[in-house]
């Protein structure tokens, strides 16, 4: 089954489009980690297994990983992933982009090392950066169009010239970048775009260009998105496309004893929350 495939049969048998995020931060752990030389593995584990039933898709940031030397740890969580949750895509947040003999290595990274089902990807080095991930037909590529940051606007709203010398069109960049995913980068059809939660009138703006792309939506919870204008403005016709991500509300709902059940709330209630307006 292909990244695509597993998503849309996940989002009906899971009536789910919560993205539960993966940012381990051993500082937030609840006490019963503190002497566990596994702790980031065993912590994402139990929240996995906690906000499975809930959630549509898994989201690992990798620098979150990395940056604790735990990439053995990811690299079992994904494993746990599959192995325990079958049919559940993970989504691997890296947003990559090099040029292509490097960005080779970084596709490989993604589907071959971690088996990540989707990977994020940084579209600003151009065409031939993607075209190692756009290649692997059988997984997903989600590209920024525009970030939930404060800062998203310094680049992505900058205007640009397209349409051509009959028509000139001047449009900021991120609608520019959406188009050309999904008019020309999306033959294999395994390309989605990652749309900020915190620019409702963008996501608009967005679904009216690119159709039934899927959208990676970041920024409700802990960055303060609107869940209801993220819903009534990004979804599709048929009331998916969405891949709404919360990482640090559900992660760390609690610091007690009861993290597992306290986050498998957050990510129920935050279902029943988009499901509303769906
Ligand atoms: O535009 C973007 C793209 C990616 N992210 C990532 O999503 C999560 C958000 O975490 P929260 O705790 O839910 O705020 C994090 O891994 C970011 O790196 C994003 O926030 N915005």
């Amino acid at each position: 089954m292909t990244f695509m495939q597993a998503l849309k049969q996940r989002w009906s048998d899971a009536d789910s489009l919560v993205c539960v995020g993966l940012d381990p931060e051993p500082a937030k752990f609840p006490a019963q980690f503190a002497d566990d030389p596994e702790a980031v593995f065993h912590f994402c584990r139990d929240i996995v297994d906690a906000t499975a039933e809930h959630a549509c898709a898994f989201k690992p940031q990798i620098a979150h990983f990395a940056a604790l030397g735990a990439e053995d740890a990811l690299a079992r969580l994904i494993a746990h992933i599959h192995a325990t949750h079958p049919g559940i895509p993970v989504i691997l947040d890296a947003k990559r982009g090099d040029i292509g003999s490097t960005a080779q290595h970084y596709a490989s990274e993604a589907f071959d090392r971690y088996r990540a089902d989707a990977v994020t990807a940084n579209p600003y080095l151009g065409r031939d950066s993607m075209q190692p991930f756009l290649d692997r037909a059988d997984r997903g590529v989600v590209i920024l169009c525009r970030t939930s940051n404060p800062g998203a606007s310094d680049l992505q709203d900058l205007l640009v010239t397209g349409g051509g010398i009959e028509r000139p069109l001047e449009r900021p960049l991120y609608q520019h970048v959406a188009e050309t995913v999904a008019r020309d980068w999306n033959g294999h059809g395994n390309c989605a775009l990652v749309v900020g939660a915190t620019w409702p009138e963008q996501l608009r703006e967005v679904r009216a260009i690119v159709g039934d792309l899927p959208f990676l939506v970041p920024g409700v919870g802990a960055q303060g998105g609107d869940v209801e204008a993220v819903v009534k403005n990004a979804k599709t016709n048929d009331g998916t496309g969405l891949m709404v991500s919360s990482s640090r509300a559900v992660l760390y709902a609690s610091a007690g004893g009861d993290f597992a059940e306290a986050a498998a709330d957050v990510a129920r209630k935050l279902r029943g929350q988009i499901n509303r307006y769906r």
